[in-house]
């Protein structure tokens, strides 16, 4: 039987008992109690509670104003209230955000399964206390007693959502003893797609690839690092496997990825395998070179071509992400010039060899490592960043030498950023010509060659579908000028 606003107070007192949660140590022990605790004041000191208050604030920032959770949570500029938690509990409104979002439609249907009718469409609060709740109760390790007594406190300290703290009780105990947890094996990807990706993905790679990109989606993308030299011994120094050239995939870690060897003597860099691509369509004739990293920070490719020996120029517009780019550089003990400004007016003194545009996008590529692009990007959004790639990408070319090979890249799977975006500048351009990019130059890596002549991956490749598989979705064409 279902649970209605109305009908708040009907609640079931039994235990709670999570299913299918491993057993808890003392710490996280379960109480077995669940009444509701008497209602909590805006002064509330619970512990944990400020935690859960953040989330759902932030939780409705994305997906009511389609906020980036990196802005949010960003260590200087962030929101307020996030930045004045401890660092633990900044870690656990990650956490909870990030299945949250991730498990967004499961976690509805979970919730709309045990209402009798539907939430009124004025209760947001109400519904992202709910979300923030059973993504603990689901999705993490966090004790359901305490997913739930929070969940009634956060809701009875909101003047929007106190009179539904009963309800909430209820529906959080018998989500946490009756619903299995996330992910399911034989889940439908497509309940946790929002339909404006889904519907763009089925249309640019058709049911069966956007399903597989859809499955991708629901894990967690591993750590990928470039490494300067040496990939073999690094992989077995650090207990990962070397993928590809230059990069190690790392295993589980403990700790921060700065605790480990080779941080400090800036021998890698994180990076997806995927991320690491387009520098390598430049293959290894840049020694010596004058190139252009354009859109630069926080660096990683920056990094990858003054490893190859380029005399880099570094273009990035924003100030505080050109100082990560400079940190970064400094820490790998790599050396380039570094000019803050927009690329539009970036006037330099004379053209590169080589350019590199790593333009801004919808990030459609990373969702695994960043679930809110799925709610802060839409249809609209994609136009307007094709249309800015383009003019990016004439600009980018104007800086580049008769002969010299310019390569556009940026972690969108979608083709109106990517392979259309290309298409219009070369239909625009007659000085400018593809170079396809040839299997054989990127060996283990075939499958992120289109028949086209591009770089083109998404999610689900390189297992994808399995733990610590898959790759960021990612674009890239190379081009080349005419000589005259
Ligand atoms: C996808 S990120 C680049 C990632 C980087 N290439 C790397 O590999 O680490 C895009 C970057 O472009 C910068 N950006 C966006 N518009 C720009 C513009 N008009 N001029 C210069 N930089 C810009 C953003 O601030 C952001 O840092």
């Amino acid at each position: 039987m279902g649970l209605s606003v109305e009908d708040k107070a009907r609640g079931d007192r039994a235990a709670s008992q999570s299913k299918g949660k491993p057993a808890r140590d003392g710490r996280g022990k379960s109480t077995g109690k669940h009444a509701a605790r008497p209602p909590a004041s805006t002064t509330d000191e619970r512990p944990g509670l400020k935690a859960r208050q953040v989330a759902a604030r932030l939780l409705a920032a994305v997906v009511d104003k389609k906020t980036s959770l990196d802005g949010l949570t960003d260590p200087a500029g962030g929101q307020p209230h996030f930045r004045q938690l401890e660092l633990r509990d900044q870690a656990l409104v990650k956490a909870i955000l990030t299945a949250a979002l991730r498990f967004r439609g499961s976690i509805e249907t979970e919730i709309a399964a045990r209402l009798e009718r539907p939430l009124p469409p004025n209760a947001a609060s109400l519904r992202h206390i709910l979300h923030v709740g059973a993504a603990q109760i689901l999705c993490l390790e966090v004790p359901d007693s305490a997913a739930v007594d929070l969940a009634v406190a956060s809701a009875s300290a909101d003047p929007r959502a106190a009179r539904f703290a009963k309800l909430v009780n209820a529906l959080l105990r018998r989500i946490a003893r009756e619903a299995g947890r996330l992910p399911r094996a034989d889940a439908d990807p497509t309940r946790d797609c929002p339909a404006w990706l889904f519907d763009r993905l089925v249309a640019q790679y058709g049911d069966a690839r956007a399903r597989a990109i859809a499955r991708a989606h629901l894990k967690r993308a591993p750590i990928d690092l470039t490494v300067k030299a040496d990939v073999a011994a690094w992989a077995e120094r650090l207990g990962g496997r070397a993928i590809g050239p230059g990069t190690v995939r790392l295993g589980p870690i403990e700790g921060a990825v700065s605790t480990l060897p080779g941080f400090d003597e800036g021998a890698w860099w994180v990076q997806d395998v995927a991320a690491a691509l387009p520098a390598r369509l430049f293959g290894d004739s840049l020694a010596g070179l004058r190139v252009a990293d354009l859109c630069a920070a926080p660096g990683g490719k920056t990094a990858q071509l003054c490893a190859m020996g380029a005399h880099v120029t570094a273009v990035e517009k924003s100030n505080s992400r050109m100082t990560r780019l400079k940190d970064n550089l400094a820490r790998l003990k790599l050396e380039a010039d570094c000019v803050v400004g927009d690329l539009m007016g970036f006037a330099p003194d004379a053209a590169f060899d080589a350019v590199l545009l790593d333009a801004p996008c919808s990030s459609t590529g990373t969702i695994r490592r960043h679930p809110d692009v799925a709610f802060t990007k839409d249809d609209a959004e994609i136009e307007k960043l094709a249309a800015l790639q383009g003019k990016l990408l004439a600009k980018a070319a104007d800086l580049v030498v008769p002969g010299g090979r310019l390569v556009f890249a940026n972690c969108s799977i979608d083709r109106r950023e990517g392979e259309d975006v290309v298409a219009a500048f070369l239909a625009a351009r007659p000085d400018f010509r593809l170079l396809p990019v040839d299997v054989e130059e990127l060996p283990g890596f075939d499958f992120a060659v289109s028949s086209a002549g591009h770089l083109r991956t998404t999610p689900e490749m390189l297992d994808g579908a399995g733990e610590g598989g898959g790759l960021d979705g990612f674009f890239a064409a190379r081009l080349r000028r005419q000589a005259h």
